[in-house]
Parts: C-alpha cells; sequence; structure tokens
C-alpha cells in the first residue's frame, strides 16, 4: 500500500496534541503514515506535553517512506524562504500560515501524482489563513481546485460527507453564507451531487446498493409551495432524474425529522442543504467518532470532526478518537482502492 499524508494544520491548535496522543497510543496505525510538517513543530509540541516522541525529519517523501518506522516520520518540505514560526501553543499566527498552506498543497499534490494513496488533514484555522491570502474557504474547496481539471463540465465536482457509525451526512453546499443558499442550489449541482454521494458510498464505502434520503431546503420541505418553492422546482426534479439513472433517492424530506433514528437507520448518506443542517445532527449524535471526508476527489481524503481547539491545546482534555477514526477510514479506504 503507497502511503498515506498527514498534514497538523494550525500548529498552534490541537492538531499535534491529537498526533502525538494518538501515536502514543495507537504506534501501529502510523506504519503507513508520513507526516507533512516542520519536524520542529511536533518536537515542540511534544516537549511542551511532556509525552517524549521519536521524531525523525525528511527532506523528500521518498526518503521519509524508505525509513524504517521507529518514530513519527515527518517530512518537510516547507523552502527555507517560507517562515515556520514562531509557534505559540493556543494562538494563531500569520507567521505560520503559508508553511500550513504548503504543507496541504504539497500532500495534495503527491496524491495527485500517486506517490502516496490519499491524506488525513488536521484542523486550520480558516480565518488566519484567508488573511494570509489563501483564497479558499476550507480544505474541502483547496483538495478540489487542485484536482480539478481545465475541461470540466460539472457544476459540482466534490461532497463534504461527514460519517459515523450511526450516521452518514452529505452537503449540497459548503462554507456559505447562509443567504446564498437557496440561489446556489441548483438542479444540476444536486443531481451531481446525488451521482458523487452514490458512486463514492459504492467505491469507497463498499455498499453495494446506496440508499440515499435529501433533505428539503424549507421548513416541512416546503409545504406543496407555501414555504418556498425550492423543492418543487430544483430538489424534487433532481431527485427524479437522479432515480430515472437508477439511483435510489428520496423526494426531499422535512429535514426536522430526517435525522430520525428510523431514517438513520434506513439511509446510508441523507443529502443536506447546507452545512449546519447537515453538522448540526451528526455532531450532537457523533461529535469526536465522526469523520469528514471529501468525495468526488481522485484520491482519498479524511479529517478530523473539529476544529483548532486553541483553548485546549497542549492540554490533557484533547480527544484524539476523530483522528483514530480518520485514519483508521483513510487506510480501509486505502486497502480496498489497492486490493
Ligand atoms: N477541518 C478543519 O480544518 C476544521 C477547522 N475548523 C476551524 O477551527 C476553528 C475553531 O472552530 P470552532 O467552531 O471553535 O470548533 P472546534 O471544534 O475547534 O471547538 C468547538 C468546541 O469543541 C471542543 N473540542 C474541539 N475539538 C476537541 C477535541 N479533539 N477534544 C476535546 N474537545 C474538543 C473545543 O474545545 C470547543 O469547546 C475555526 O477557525 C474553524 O474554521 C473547524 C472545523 C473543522
Ligand atoms: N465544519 C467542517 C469544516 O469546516 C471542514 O472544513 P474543511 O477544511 O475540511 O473543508
Amino acid at each position: 500500500m503507497k502511503p498515506l499524508l498527514l498534514t497538523l494544520g494550525e500548529p498552534g491548535g490541537i492538531g499535534p496534541d491529537c498526533i502525538i496522543r494518538a501515536y502514543k497510543n495507537r504506534p501501529e496505525l502510523f506504519d503507513h503514515i508520513i507526516i507533512v510538517t516542520p519536524g520542529l513543530w511536533m518536537e515542540q509540541r511534544a516537549t511542551q506535553i511532556d509525552i517524549p516522541t521519536v521524531i525523525f525529519e525528511f527532506s523528500t517523501l521518498n526518503s521519509a517512506i524508505q525509513a524504517k518506522a521507529t518514530g513519527l516520520r515527518c517530512w518537510n518540505p516547507v523552502p527555507s524562504h517560507i517562515a515556520t514560526g514562531p509557534v505559540v501553543m493556543g494562538k494563531t499566527s500569520q507567521m505560520t500560515a503559508m508553511a500550513v498552506i504548503c504543507c496541504i498543497q504539497t500532500a495534495a499534490e503527491s496524491c495527485l501524482a500517486r506517490h502516496a494513496a490519499g491524506m488525513i488533514t488536521g484542523p486550520i484555522e480558516k480565518a488566519v489563513l484567508r488573511s494570509a491570502g489563501f483564497n479558499f474557504p476550507g480544505h474541502t474547496e483547496f483538495l478540489a481546485h487542485l484536482s480539478r481539471q481545465p475541461q470540466a463540465e460539472a457544476e459540482t465536482d466534490f461532497v463534504m460527507m461527514l460519517a459515523s457509525a450511526s450516521l452518514r451526512v452529505a452537503l449540497l453546499t459548503t462554507h456559505l453564507a447562509i443567504k446564498h443558499v437557496p440561489e446556489t442550489i441548483s438542479m444540476q449541482a444536486t443531481i451531481d451531487c446525488i451521482r458523487i454521494v452514490q458512486r463514492d458510498l459504492i467505491h469507497r464505502f463498499g455498499i453495494p446498493k446506496p440508499r440515499l434520503a435529501l433533505c428539503g431546503l424549507n421548513p416541512h420541505a416546503g409545504e406543496q409551495g407555501h414555504f418556498g418553492r425550492e423543492e418543487i422546482e430544483i430538489l424534487m426534479p433532481a431527485a427524479e432524474s437522479a432515480r430515472l439513472d437508477g439511483i435510489d433517492v428520496t423526494d426531499p424530506l422535512p429535514a426536522d425529522t430526517a435525522f430520525s433514528a428510523t431514517n438513520r437507520h434506513n439511509f446510508d448518506a441523507i443529502i443536506c442543504c447546507y452545512h449546519d443542517q447537515a453538522l448540526i445532527p451528526i455532531k450532537a449524535i457523533s461529535f469526536g467518532e465522526s469523520v469528514n471526508v471529501t468525495l468526488g476527489l481522485p484520491f482519498i481524503r479524511t479529517s478530523v470532526d473539529h476544529g483548532t481547539a486553541l483553548d485546549l491545546a497542549g492540554s490533557e482534555d484533547v480527544s484524539y478518537s476523530s483522528l483514530v477514526e480518520a485514519i483508521e477510514m483513510a487506510i480501509t479506504m486505502a486497502q480496498k482502492a489497492s486490493s
């Protein structure tokens, strides 16, 4: 199996804690993992939280792959003209923003070049990266941009999904002001999203015949047009078109009941119209046990379900459980892809 690349995200946040604590408790998970980061970021945190950790830094991916895994293997791709510090635990800094972006971009380009099977990402502080000139709302949109072919025609070619043992949610729109959601949801984008979810549930998750639910945008899924017409004009025709292609997807369901225990059991994924419609239920049910997966990419990408949690950086209260889930999911997907 090719290696999986792990980026730690914001170095002042809990990304380094999660990796060090996961490695201490589950070292075997890291047999296939190369961390894309300056080694110093990891060494500093290991010292600060007093967890002795053997950390190796390599200047090329190949040398990191060749090395025997007797510690955490870090590949530092950051050129010397890009600042990598200082890193202050619990604080973000513009000084490290370009290095954070460089690590994510290098990991993605290695996946696209087929040098790695996929990537797992730690949390970034989105506002800090934006202030440093990063023109994307998050990893998801950045990775989709890097992967996009110039002649691509689909309106939507990626989907954010959060997945746990009890629920999978997929998003029609991602990081967007709520006032722009209605104008962004189109029939073609909905059809594209449904197709991507169906395809990746089969190929990445090994579900032969996915059953999909689609949520309405408006209360009561529009109440037959009385509370909004997006269901009648966009979502129902999109679902109908997908069904004609053989996809098992519902007409838009009222979102308030879409997440009942019965529906969670009956559907392999629930497709939601906007970020919080999807993330509130899954974080209420499975925070710390769910994984953020990007569907539609030409490589595997999983991520933790939480943010940078600056308030907890360096603390014993940091939970690394979502990172473990994200690593395990990426390994399972990579094994499936290479079998
Ligand atoms: N994948 C990514 O890169 C993500 C990045 N973010 C970014 O993170 C920053 C902070 O976002 P918030 O909304 O405050 O979410 P957050 O997830 O960082 O924190 C929310 C609450 O959960 C707690 N928490 C989070 N992770 C935890 C863990 N592993 N163990 C124990 N407690 C944990 C925090 O202490 C806080 O009380 C923002 O800049 C946001 O954009 C948020 C979500 C995902
Ligand atoms: N709320 C989920 C989230 O912000 C994840 O974003 P991304 O960085 O994985 O695109």
